[in-house]
């Protein structure tokens, strides 16, 4: 019987899941699915192999959709995870966290110290945290034989020099870890994993993370130098409903003259801005970018906007700057924003292949990696589909080995 390794990425309102067989050398993906909704009136399941073909699928309406909160879902998922197994036995499960803080700055094993220690984090990510918490503990409940590894986005971050990790604030504030982290350090590591084979070894890069959270990564000989993300993943970008960097002058007008408390406050910078606070309409890029609203058109620009800002801004702490990479859901589909970005990078170099960019998906290299530069460009540009899971995946495996 072979080994099977279970990889978790729980949102605030989804949980997905993937399995990989540890058979060989490489981790093969055989299958994957999710829940979303959770917590709503409508919550959906659906599982898949690999080539689409759908292996299991439920919903659930009304009081019975509501009460399906995270523990629900896992032990549902659990639940289906072993009826589905395909001959495998299950190994170990990684979940993807968030937050690591200043102690966590590489995988670790779950118990239940861990996972107190991990929640005193949740301030720090809002969002997620909670909810990438509440399937290990689920399962430390339900199976506590069961080896889990947390995989933190914010330690690939940790090789930041520490002007880059620094706030301008007073030693009392900073010595309490108030200071610049990081995030999507999943996704970095993966891509930094195929800069070899792109001829990038030793390139300075910058990677823009484009999904629903977004954030750019500078990147040094495959080594993270400065990211656009800080103590939070609010910082930064806009994304679909965070607002990104702000004039914290702001924040106190909203409280002196709104009389907004803190809730409220993050409410509005986690939940009502960026493309959805600005367009009013919605926090998904295609349904912005067929919008012919002008709202919807400005939310897109000052998305491009800002990541053309930030890329200038990354290129100074690169001190130069040889490839832009562009990966997520928008970075590896939206041709009009890799196009709209590439012309706010032209100063520095970047010189577009419109046809390479606007090409097919179904064209490109079956791993995905293209080239959508020039060749005459002096910065190359690259398309390159990140894989978090794979990586959650690597690094569980080899904690395992190390634990065995
Ligand atoms: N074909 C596409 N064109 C433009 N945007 C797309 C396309 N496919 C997905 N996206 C966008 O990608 C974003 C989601 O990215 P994703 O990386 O899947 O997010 P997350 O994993 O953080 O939830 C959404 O804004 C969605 O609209
Ligand atoms: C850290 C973060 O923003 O993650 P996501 O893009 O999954 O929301
Ligand atoms: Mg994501």
């Amino acid at each position: 019987m072979s080994n099977a390794i279970i990889v978790i990425n729980a949102g605030s309102s989804s949980i997905k899941f993937s399995l990989f067989a540890d058979e060989t050398r490489q981790l093969e993906l055989f299958l994957k699915g999710q829940i979303e909704g959770l917590r709503t009136d409508n919550a959906h399941f659906i599982a898949r192999h690999p080539a689409g073909d759908v292996v299991g699928e439920r919903r659930w309406t009304g009081t019975e959709a509501g009460a399906f909160d995270h523990d629900a879902a896992t032990r549902f998922l659990m639940g289906f995870i072993n009826t589905h197994l395909e001959g495998h036995k299950v190994e170990a499960v990684g979940h993807r966290i968030v937050h690591g803080g200043g102690d966590f700055t590489a995988p670790a094993a779950l118990d239940a110290a861990v996972l107190d220690r991990l929640a005193t984090f949740v301030p720090l990510a809002p969002l997620h945290q909670r909810h990438n918490l509440a399937p290990a503990r689920s399962i430390l409940a339900s199976t506590p034989g069961l080896f889990q590894v947390g995989c933190f986005d914010t330690a690939f971050h940790a090789t930041q020099p520490p002007l880059a990790q620094a706030f301008a604030l007073p030693a009392e504030i900073t010595d309490r870890g108030v200071r610049r982290y990081g995030f999507h350090g999943l996704s970095y590591e993966y891509i930094a994993s195929h800069l070899g084979e792109l001829g990038l070894d030793g390139a300075k890069v910058i990677v823009a993370h484009l999904g629903n959270g977004a954030s750019l990564c500078a990147m040094d000989g495959g080594r993270s130098v400065a990211s656009t993300m800080g103590f939070t993943a609010v910082e930064g970008l806009p994304m679909g409903t965070r607002c990104g960097t702000l004039d914290p002058g702001v924040l106190l007008y909203l409280m002196d003259e709104m009389h907004m408390g803190p809730r409220d406050l993050e409410k509005l910078l986690y939940q009502r801005s960026g493309l959805l606070g600005v367009s009013g309409i919605s926090s998904d890029m295609r349904t912005l970018e067929t919008s012919p609203e002008p709202r919807a058109k400005l939310a897109v620009d000052l998305f491009t906007y800002r990541i053309g800002r930030e890329i200038g801004s990354l290129a100074a702490a690169l001190g130069g700057l040889d490839a832009l990479v562009f990966t997520a859901g928008i970075g590896e589909h939206s041709a009009g924003v890799r196009e709209a970005v590439c012309h706010h990078a032209a100063w520095l170099g970047v010189e577009l292949d419109g046809a390479a960019n606007a090409r097919p998906e179904d064209a490109r290299p079956e791993d995905g990696a293209t080239r959508i530069s020039a060749p005459s460009s002096r910065v190359a540009a690259w398309i390159v589909p990140t894989d978090e899971e794979q990586m959650i995946a690597r690094h569980t495996r080899r904690l395992l080995t190390g634990a065995t």
